[in-house]
């Protein structure tokens, strides 16, 4: 079977898309996602993401990491995912859609950048070494001297797979101070087992991270990730961050035929 796919990437989190409305993808194959996943036997990217119908909004987003499995939100995906509705021509410039995690808005404003509204976030876990918490997809936050000569693989996979996180795991980001509302992150994707270029839902959690942290009062925080540049802002109101908005670019790379 001939299946068309249309690659994209959001900071270098790279994501292979498919139109689902038909639902002819065999989307309990795991072998089969992991394999187009793969960036030597197959495509290439860090998620597959299915376009499907959906009955109360613009469309649905069904996620899966690299290693084949269905998974929580992904905020570059996402993101990308909005762009390609686009491309199809299902939206114009604004959008309501479903996820794993529930509805999300998003706007498409006119320097091509992607707008994403993640879920409200309410539990924020303060340890003495690191601050977890949930923006669609669990995360681990810790500030580390060096970032740029961190061992983000060796060191990520150690937390994720650590007592702490048992069977679920997280995704684990390493944070730097670069001023009152810039930080750098690297992150290890759950699901990946590897750092990645740029993490969303994990730039989200850094940023929300670092202000409940009080390293920044500011509302609108600036990431730098591996792959470029993304913004964090929010309404903080009592101790829940609302109308929290990731945005970034998500680009069309190519698109093509593969043979399934
Ligand atoms: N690997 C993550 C999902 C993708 C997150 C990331 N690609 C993003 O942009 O949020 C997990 O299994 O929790």
């Amino acid at each position: 079977m001939q299946l068309e796919f249309f690659k994209y990437q959001g900071t270098g989190n790279d994501f292979v898309m498919v139109d689902n409305r038909t639902k002819f993808f065999p989307k309990e194959n795991t072998k089969l996602i992991a394999q187009l996943c793969d960036r030597r036997f197959g495509i290439g990217a860090d998620g597959l993401i299915l376009l499907e119908n959906d009955t109360e909004t613009d469309f649905k987003m069904v996620y899966y990491n690299s290693d084949g499995n269905q998974s929580s939100m992904c905020g570059n995906g996402g993101r990308c995912l909005v762009a390609f509705a686009k491309k199809l021509n299902v939206i114009q410039k604004t959008t309501t859609f479903m996820a794993t995690d529930g509805l999300h808005h998003a706007h498409i404003s006119d320097d091509g950048l992607v707008a994403l509204q993640m879920i409200d976030v309410s539990d924020v876990n303060v340890n003495p070494e690191f601050v977890f918490l949930n923006t669609g997809s669990p995360h681990h936050v810790q500030l580390v001297n060096n970032l740029e000569q961190y061992n983000v693989k060796e060191n990520g996979s150690q937390i994720r797979y650590s007592e702490l996180y048992g069977k679920e795991g997280s995704n684990i980001n390493f944070v730097n101070q670069i001023d009152e509302s810039t930080f750098t992150l690297r992150t290890y994707e759950r699901g990946v087992e590897d750092e990645t270029l740029s993490c969303g839902t994990g730039a989200t959690a850094v940023a929300i991270a670092m202000n409940v942290l009080g390293k920044t009062d500011s509302c609108t925080i600036n990431l730098n990730v591996e792959g470029g540049k993304l913004i964090v802002s929010f309404v903080k109101e009592d101790s829940v961050f609302k109308k929290v908005m990731l945005k970034g670019p998500a680009k069309f790379v190519f698109n093509g035929i593969i043979e399934i």
